[in-house]
């Protein structure tokens, strides 16, 4: 039989990853796909770049209508990023009965639903393994391995960015800036790295997970996101004193009265195998009432980890060709018409337990203040840290550790905690998850 013909948008550390893996185990992935699989043209904008992959000169195009308007070729794989003009090529390759292949978390977390509707009217697939946690198959571990499952929450680690920041800054005191620039350098991050930093690619990803694991549509709106810009080294550290680690996450979980979704830094109590996760590995936790606990290790970013993902896509794509589309696993897991709109719980409503700190004056009687404060709001402590003050200083820090709380009651605290003249400064806030 002839081999597949694919075209591929965008040559950057994504696609130059799925051209080394498909090159490289072609005749393993035939034998698994039943077809060979040969990419036959690839778009990029700087065709003079020198690449780690090199191809044949013909390969390459600077014009998409040479992929979009190819009848030969089946399967277009987007790894260009961005919105536009991804969007649209998506959408044309759709329309000309090209299945898809994307690592385009920005875009399907926040167009998915119009993408996904236009390919069941078409009758093709878009699939977008690579988009979550990189080389992690957790896309297809939901959607198919737990689909006996109803599924109690999903979090973990999804940014390797983050993930190797943290871990730089705790093992080897670096710098925020410099630990970016080498997860730019390993090609971890963004184009635009600010969607790292601060939580956004997190959020893409986790609006997917979510989706997925409960059957609502994609709502990216309405995730709550701190990204780890402000997060300070010192904050690292009291956490390590009390026994935690600090790691940047996203959790999707039900409780009683709706649906959280949620990504910024947490406190995880250093034993838990996911506060163990460093560099660029991600962790996923998935609990379903059959299965219990299972937990999802692996490389979230970086050129072939990524690449494993998007030419298993392909394969699997190359597979169904030849199946009814009504057949075909649904995009998000659960049948279009059944995606349910359960209610998003703001932030206000979500409950967890604390860690703070501020500066105060070294004098008797503020610590009792604070914990003063607490004790009017019904916050119980777990734990306190006093420091001495540094040389010639006249505060101290003060860290505390609370029992779980609902986000408005501590909202509530630090702004009376704030406004007492003893404090100074910023009051920090993480929260604390145990994973218990
Ligand atoms: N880097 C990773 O580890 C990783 C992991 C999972 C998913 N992703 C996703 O994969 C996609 C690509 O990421 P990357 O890290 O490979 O980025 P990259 O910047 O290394 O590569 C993107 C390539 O696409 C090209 N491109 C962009 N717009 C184009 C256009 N309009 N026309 C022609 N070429 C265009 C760029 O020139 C570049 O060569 C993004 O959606 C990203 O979120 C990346
Ligand atoms: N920038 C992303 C790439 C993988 O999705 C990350 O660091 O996790
Ligand atoms: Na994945």
């Amino acid at each position: 039989m002839k081999a597949v013909r694919v075209g591929l948008l965008g040559f950057g550390v994504v696609g130059g990853g799925t051209v080394a893996v498909l090159t490289r185990n072609a005749h393993e992935i035939a034998r698994r796909a039943g077809r060979g699989i040969e990419i036959v043209k690839i778009l990029t904008r700087d065709p003079g770049k020198r690449r780690a992959q090199a191809v044949p000169e013909g390969l390459i195009t600077t014009d998409a209508a040479m992929i979009l308007d190819d009848p030969t070729i089946e399967v277009v794989v987007e790894t260009m990023g961005g919105i536009e003009p991804a969007r649209s090529y998506i959408l044309a390759a759709i329309a000309k009965g090209k299945h898809v292949v994307t690592a385009n978390k920005a875009l399907i977390a926040t167009a998915g639903n119009e993408i996904f509707a236009a390919a069941r009217a078409r009758g093709v697939v878009v699939a977008f393994e690579a988009a979550v946690a990189g080389g992690i198959p957790i896309i297809k571990a939901i959607r198919e391995g737990l689909a006996g499952n109803r599924i109690r929450g999903v979090a973990g680690i999804i940014n390797g960015t983050c993930n190797y920041i943290l871990t730089e800054m705790r093992e080897h005191g670096t710098e925020f800036a410099t630990a970016l620039a080498q997860a730019q350098e390993l090609g971890y991050a963004e184009a635009d790295p600010h969607f790292d930093v601060d939580g956004i690619d997190a959020a893409h990803k986790l609006t997917i997970l979510a989706a997925i694991a409960f059957g609502i549509p994609l709502a990216f709106a309405q995730v709550h996101i701190e990204g780890i810009r402000d997060l300070e080294s010192a904050d690292i550290a009291y956490a390590a004193e009390l026994g935690y680690r600090v790691k940047h996450i996203g959790i999707a979980r039900r409780v009683s009265d709706g649906i959280e979704l949620r990504v910024h830094p947490v406190l995880i109590p250093h034993k838990r195998l996911i506060a163990n996760v460093d560099g660029v590995m991600n962790a996923i936790l998935v609990s379903g009432d059959a299965v219990g606990s299972t937990l999802f290790y692996g490389p979230g970013a970086g050129a072939e980890p990524t690449g494993s993902a998007v030419v298993a896509d392909i394969i699997d794509v190359v597979r169904t060709l030849t199946t009814d589309p009504e057949l075909r696993v649904p995009h998000l897991a659960f049948q279009p018409d059944a995606l349910s709109d359960g209610p998003i719980l703001g932030m206000a409503d979500v409950t967890t337990a604390c860690y703070l700190r501020c500066e105060a004056e070294d004098r008797p009687g503020v610590l009792a203040d604070i914990t003063r404060i607490l004790a009017d709001l019904g916050i119980s402590i777990e734990a306190i840290l006093q420091k001495p003050p540094e040389p010639g200083a006249h505060t101290v820090p003060v860290i505390l550790l609370t029992h779980g709380v609902r986000e408005a009651q501590i909202d509530e605290a630090i702004a009376r905690i704030a406004a007492l003249s003893a404090v100074t400064g910023k009051i920090r806030r993480l929260r604390v998850e145990s994973f218990a």
